[in-house]
């Protein structure tokens, strides 16, 4: 009945909304929000209030001068009773007039890192009353008398954010396709240096280092692409269980969500910003577009769950999986692996050995956090300062577990797609997987070295495939990029446009600046003269 009120309404933008979570006190932890909406039984309404400055609303994109509507998360309070956060669809804004309506207060929160063209607002109310039906009553009631009828699962209330987690881990591999695309394109175009006096200067995406920055970005683009598909057909699956009562799934699905969102988002910032560093001075003009595809790959890490708090969520998982586990206890599929006490075989530089030699990782990291943790409980510590105290190697567990979830998915998915694609299209994915999967064993060889048998001679090999690889790819880059068929108005880049204009783009752009309209700016006559002349 709510769906039917308010999605129509949505849906033809009649409405426009935001998702008004965050406070200025409280982002992460949900359970400390201090917004209330208090259910008075005599006009079967909610009072909302902000009791404190730290419980305005703070960050909701559109917010500020946008959204006329918002689902606001607050503090249900009926008959004396505190049930906790829930979510509630209010109207803030007068429809005809857009004015706020009384009782709200809205406003900008001011200049960001990025992301400038979205109104990121505050909200505080004053004991501003809504219909009883504004309460989103899918998972807990409250009745006309006031009573609270429970959910029959308190985690749906998170599920929103779920959602999105999951759908972030596509959005990153979209802006590492764009990152990719400028910086390599811009690579093919860019001549500099003389290595060889006798030749002009070379492209220098020739230069293997400028490759060792650039194709990683291109890979993971493919890889979080597809573990985003898999995300969501896992979400799909885990939602109509959901729909039919059935939450067994969903904390493999929220473990998996989280440290895909955390490791994804980390890696697209880091990438992009390797993009842009990579494109010397022009990579750092905000015509090139790669200084605020960076700011909006940096916000990620934060929103939908900071990224330390998430991949801590992922290692709360994995230590029940452990301790599960060790009962004897089925495991969930992603998390089997954990339980594997086969003897470490011989290390195999190969896609397998190394997808396997990170589950092992991830297996040993934890099962040394289960030791560590029970060690101080044992010596008296309590559980949550020994989670504390372990939290650096719970955090860096989490991050080995989704590594690997991520190589395996990767490449279960390109060898499935392979079948059906041209040989020298099939061949040109695999080699993104297989530099994909060498270049994390050798970011990532010390722990390899700690819970593997691998040995320095495999290091050595493996150090040589990936610069091999690194040349096979080479030939193919510029239409690899091409094929992610980014046109240049998404593009928005003087140096990844498809014409490679480079050069002429970067001045039409200064041209555009308004300091360039007259010869001298009339900070000289106002500033710089009267200084000159002492007069300043
Ligand atoms: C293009 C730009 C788009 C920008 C969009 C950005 C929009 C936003 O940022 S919206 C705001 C996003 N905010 C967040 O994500 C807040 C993150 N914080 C949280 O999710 C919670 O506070 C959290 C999980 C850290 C801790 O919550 P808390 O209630 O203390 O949970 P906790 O005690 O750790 O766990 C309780 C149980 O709930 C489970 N749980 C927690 N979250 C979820 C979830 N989302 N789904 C399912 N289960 C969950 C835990 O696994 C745990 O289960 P168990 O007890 O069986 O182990
Ligand atoms: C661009 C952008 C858009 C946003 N849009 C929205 C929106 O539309 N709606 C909305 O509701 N919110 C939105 N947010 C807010 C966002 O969800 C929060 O900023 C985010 O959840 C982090 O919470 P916080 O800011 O309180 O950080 P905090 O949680 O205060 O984090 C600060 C530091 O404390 C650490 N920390 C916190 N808790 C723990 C813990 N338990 N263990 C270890 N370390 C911990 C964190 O790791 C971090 O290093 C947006 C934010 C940004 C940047």
């Amino acid at each position: 009945e709510q769906q039917e009120k308010w999605v129509p309404r949505a849906v033809n933008m009649e409405i426009i909304g935001t998702y008004a979570q965050t406070e200025l006190g409280h982002g992460t932890f949900l359970r400390g929000l201090e917004t209330t909406a208090t259910y008075d039984p005599n006009t079967e309404e909610f009072v909302l209030n902000s009791p404190t400055l730290t419980a305005y609303k703070w960050w909701p994109g559109g917010l500020a001068h946008t959204a006329n509507h918002c689902v606001v998360v607050a503090q249900l309070h009926s008959k004396g009773v505190n049930h906790g956060v829930h979510p509630f669809i209010v109207q803030i804004r007068d429809e005809d007039t857009h004015m706020p309506l009384p009782g709200v207060k809205v406003g900008e929160i001011g200049p960001k890192l990025s992301f400038s063209t979205a109104n990121n607002g505050f909200l505080g109310f004053d004991n501003f009353r809504v219909p009883r039906d504004s309460m989103l009553m899918k998972n807990a009631q409250v009745l006309k008398d006031g009573t609270y009828v429970k959910s029959r699962l308190s985690k749906l209330t998170y599920g929103t954010m779920v959602f999105i987690r999951v759908m972030i881990v596509t959005d990153m591999a979209y802006y590492l396709s764009v990152g990719a695309t400028i910086a390599i394109r811009y690579s093919a175009v860019r001549h500099q240096s003389k290595p060889k006096e006798n030749e002009p200067e070379p492209q220098i995406l020739d230069y293997v280092t400028q490759q060792h920055k650039l194709f990683i970005a291109l890979a993971s683009s493919h890889a979080f692409r597809v573990t985003g598909q898999w995300l969501w057909t896992t979400f799909v699956r885990v939602n109509k269980a959901l729909t039919s009562g059935n939450a067994d799934t969903l904390p493999e699905l929220h473990a998996v969500a989280c440290c895909l969102k955390a490791v994804t988002t980390r890696d697209a910032a880091s990438m992009v910003e390797a993009c842009r560093m990579s494109c010397g001075g022009h990579g750092y003009m905000t015509s090139s577009y790669l200084p605020i595809l960076y700011g909006i790959t940096t916000a990620a890490c934060t929103y939908e769950g900071e990224n330390t708090v998430l991949l801590l969520q992922t290692a709360r998982s994995l230590v029940k999986a452990w301790q599960k586990g060790s009962k004897g206890k089925p495991l969930s599929p992603t998390e089997a692996y954990l339980m594997d006490k086969s003897p470490v075989p011989k290390w195999e530089n190969t896609l397998d050995g190394i997808i396997a030699g990170f589950r092992r990782v991830s297996a040993g990291k934890v099962q040394d956090c289960v030791s560590k943790i029970d060690k101080l409980v044992k010596m008296g510590t309590s559980y949550e300062d020994a989670w504390n105290q372990t939290s650096v190697r719970l955090v860096a567990a989490s991050e080995a577990h989704s590594r690997a979830v991520i190589l395996a998915t990767f490449r279960a998915e390109v060898s499935r797609a392979a079948a059906a694609l041209s040989p020298p299209l099939a061949r040109v994915l695999h080699q993104l997987v297989h530099l994909y999967t060498v270049y994390w064993a050798l970011e990532r060889v010390g722990d390899l070295l700690l819970y593997t048998s691998i040995a320095e001679r495999d290091v050595q090999e493996l150090q040589q495939q990936y610069e091999d690889l690194l040349q096979k790819i080479r030939p193919n880059t510029v239409g690899l990029v091409d094929a992610f068929d980014l046109r240049d108005e998404i593009l928005n880049s003087t140096l990844g446009a498809y014409d490679g204009r480079v050069y002429e783009r970067l001045m039409e752009e200064a041209l555009k600046s308004p300091l360039n309209a007259e010869p001298v700016n009339q900070s000289f006559h106002k500033y710089l003269k009267p200084f000159m002349q002492g007069k300043l």
